[in-house]
């Protein structure tokens, strides 16, 4: 293959036997996993079933993750959490462009998500809304080819999450990262992603491409069920 082409088509995440235990607990079990360039992977699974240390993996943020193979991610990687984790000492603007300069992609970043004149706010002004809208544009200025979020709208009401899957879907489809997206919430992952991993037991027990003509209530079936849910309560 051309260095040209590998360079296209390499996938931007590639995980071999990937291996973590806490106390002799095995929490991921050799997981294998490619994610493609630009792709939107949302991860889901109950709780404690290792989301947040398959994530905290990717980003590089586990130094102890022993596994049998490789652990393969972008140079340019953006994590998103639950809560903004801004510096309440700083303004909007100034939390945005953290450890870079350019301060006019800042005021871009912040216009992007619809935060354009709250520059100089601190971010104890901001709703929860809001504070994670200027979560984004801090990533966004990064230009990440990875973008990592952890349940980033796990604490938003209902209304403010809808709206910013909107915005999500729209920047990914602007910036194109790859996205790696931990979930709790099936609708979410259907709305949001166009390949839905289910963590279980340590390995991926359901890796499902989701087509955006096939109607959501299929997946969610199929979904619940790998998550051993039913919604039958008669
Ligand atoms: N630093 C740690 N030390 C010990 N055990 C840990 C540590 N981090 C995670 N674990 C354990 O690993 C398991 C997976 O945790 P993890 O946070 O990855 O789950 P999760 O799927 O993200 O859960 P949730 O959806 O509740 O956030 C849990 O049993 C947790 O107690």
């Amino acid at each position: 293959m051309a260095p040209h082409t590998e360079q296209l088509t390499r996938p931007a995440v590639r995980l071999r036997g990937l291996t973590r235990s806490f106390d002799g607990r095995v929490v991921l079990d050799a997981i294998d996993l490619e994610i493609p360039a630009g792709q939107f992977v949302a991860l889901l699974g109950h709780s404690g079933s290792g989301k947040s240390t398959l994530l905290r993996a990717v980003a590089g943020l586990d130094h102890e993750v022993t596994g049998s193979g490789e652990l393969t991610a972008p140079e340019r990687v953006s994590v998103v959490f639950q809560d903004s984790r801004l510096l309440p000492w700083r303004r909007v603007l100034d939390n945005v462009l953290l450890g870079t300069d350019g301060e006019e992609r800042g005021r871009e970043a912040l216009a992007e998500v619809g935060l354009a004149g709250r520059e100089r706010a601190w971010p104890n002004e901001l709703s929860g809304g809001e504070a994670q809208r200027a979560a984004l544009a801090r990533s966004l200025v990064r230009e990440p080819e990875l973008l990592l979020a952890d349940e980033p709208f796990g604490a938003l009401d209902a209304l403010t999450r809808i709206k910013m899957h909107a915005l999500l879907r729209e920047l990914w489809q602007r910036h194109r990262p790859s996205v790696l997206l931990v979930t709790h919430d099936v609708d979410e992952a259907i709305a949001l992603a166009d390949r839905i991993l289910v963590l279980d037991h340590g390995r991926i027990g359901l890796d499902l491409t989701v087509d955006r003509e096939v109607p959501h209530g299929d997946y969610r079936a199929r979904l619940l069920a790998a998550l051993g849910v039913t919604e039958d309560v008669r």
